[in-house]
């Protein structure tokens, strides 16, 4: 058998490529926020559970945030109840709070967590009330300095991490809705509706990942944003402060899910970034390859330099 022309010598490069991250990284739990196109579409759905899988395989310890605005905003229109955002943000009334913990506990929930399971008994499902993972506060939005009421949406106040902790523990992969539980309501606790970029985050610095991974439906975040305007820059690399001054002048779901990804390096994770999910695979391009895909967000100190990722022939974008 002739092994350079059939192909496999590529592939072992191709694998032997992959070993400085592979030793980087194992061990390390990467956060992913799953959304966007790669959710919808189903060619993207297999080829996301699949670098979940590989990541698991390869020795790190995925942790999925899922999203779900389009399928919450199916149900709330079928079902006639008016929804509206502010800041990027779904002002939820008690009734639209029902349709949102059933949409994403019920039913996005269940659709990640048996995507995954495709491949063996890793995924298990979990809402963000379980177990007080996420405990929340009313939250209010600010539009040109003024506070205003969006309903039942959350402000994560306080982190338990010590079931997902023990899940990956155990080898699983914990999928995780963004609904937190709220002690703070006139009845006692209730419940939250808390964006899903910022519930990945918060669980990002509680678990101390190394990474925290936004998928979306755009390249990255771009620099001249107009929906109208027929290409964008994407910035490919912005330090925390950077971001910081950016943030008043984003716009739409583009304001969460930066806010997240400031908080999670605030916060002490090493490294966010905003990823295409309309890339097939793009977590293994991001977590195993120099290929520059999407925005990555880094504290002010390792801006600029790239000398640790220079050192380990990893991308300095
Ligand atoms: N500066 C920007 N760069 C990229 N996208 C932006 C920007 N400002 C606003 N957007 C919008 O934000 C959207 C992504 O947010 P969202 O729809 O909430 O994504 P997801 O469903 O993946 O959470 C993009 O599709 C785009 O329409
Ligand atoms: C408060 C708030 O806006 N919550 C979101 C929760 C789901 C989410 O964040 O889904 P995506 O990531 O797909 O946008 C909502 O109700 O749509």
């Amino acid at each position: 058998m002739n092994v350079r022309t059939n192909g496999a010598l590529d592939k072992a490069h191709t694998l032997i490529e992959a070993l400085p991250w592979l030793a980087r990284f194992h061990g390390a739990t990467v956060v992913i926020k799953y959304g966007g196109n790669a959710m919808t579409e189903e060619h993207l759905r297999a080829k996301f559970a699949d670098d979940v899988v590989f990541l698991r395989y390869a020795g790190l310890r995925p942790v999925i945030v899922h999203g779900g605005g389009p399928q919450i905003q199916a149900q709330l229109d079928l079902q006639g109840i008016d929804s509206h955002f502010v800041s990027g943000l779904r002002v939820t009334t008690p009734e639209a709070m029902q349709v949102v913990r059933m949409v994403l506990v019920g039913q996005v929930n269940r659709d990640v967590v048996g995507l995954i399971n495709r491949h063996g008994p890793f995924a298990v499902g979990m809402s963000g009330e379980d177990a007080h993972l996420f405990t929340a506060e009313r939250k209010h939005a600010v539009v040109d300095g003024v506070k205003i009421d969006i309903g039942q949406v959350g402000e994560i106040v306080e982190v338990d991490a010590g079931a997902v902790q023990a899940l990956l523990d155990d080898g699983r992969i914990p999928v995780v809705s963004s609904i937190a539980r709220g002690d703070d309501g006139p009845d006692g606790p209730g419940v939250y509706n808390v964006n899903a970029d910022t519930a990945a985050a918060a669980l990002a610095v509680a678990l101390k990942a190394c990474k925290l991974i936004v998928l979306t439906d755009v390249e990255g975040l771009y620099a001249d944003w107009r929906p109208d305007a027929p290409s964008h820059e994407v910035i490919s690399r912005i330090k925390a402060s950077d971001l910081a001054e950016l943030l008043p002048a984003l716009s739409s779901g583009m304001v969460p899910k930066m806010e997240a990804c400031l908080t999670a390096v605030e916060g002490g994770v090493p490294q966010a970034h905003v990823l295409d999910g309309r890339v097939p695979h793009a977590l293994l391009l991001e977590i195993f390859t120099d290929e520059g895909i999407g925005t990555m967000v880094v504290p002010d100190s390792d801006a600029g330099s790239g000398a640790l990722e220079a050192l380990e022939g990893r991308d300095s974008r």
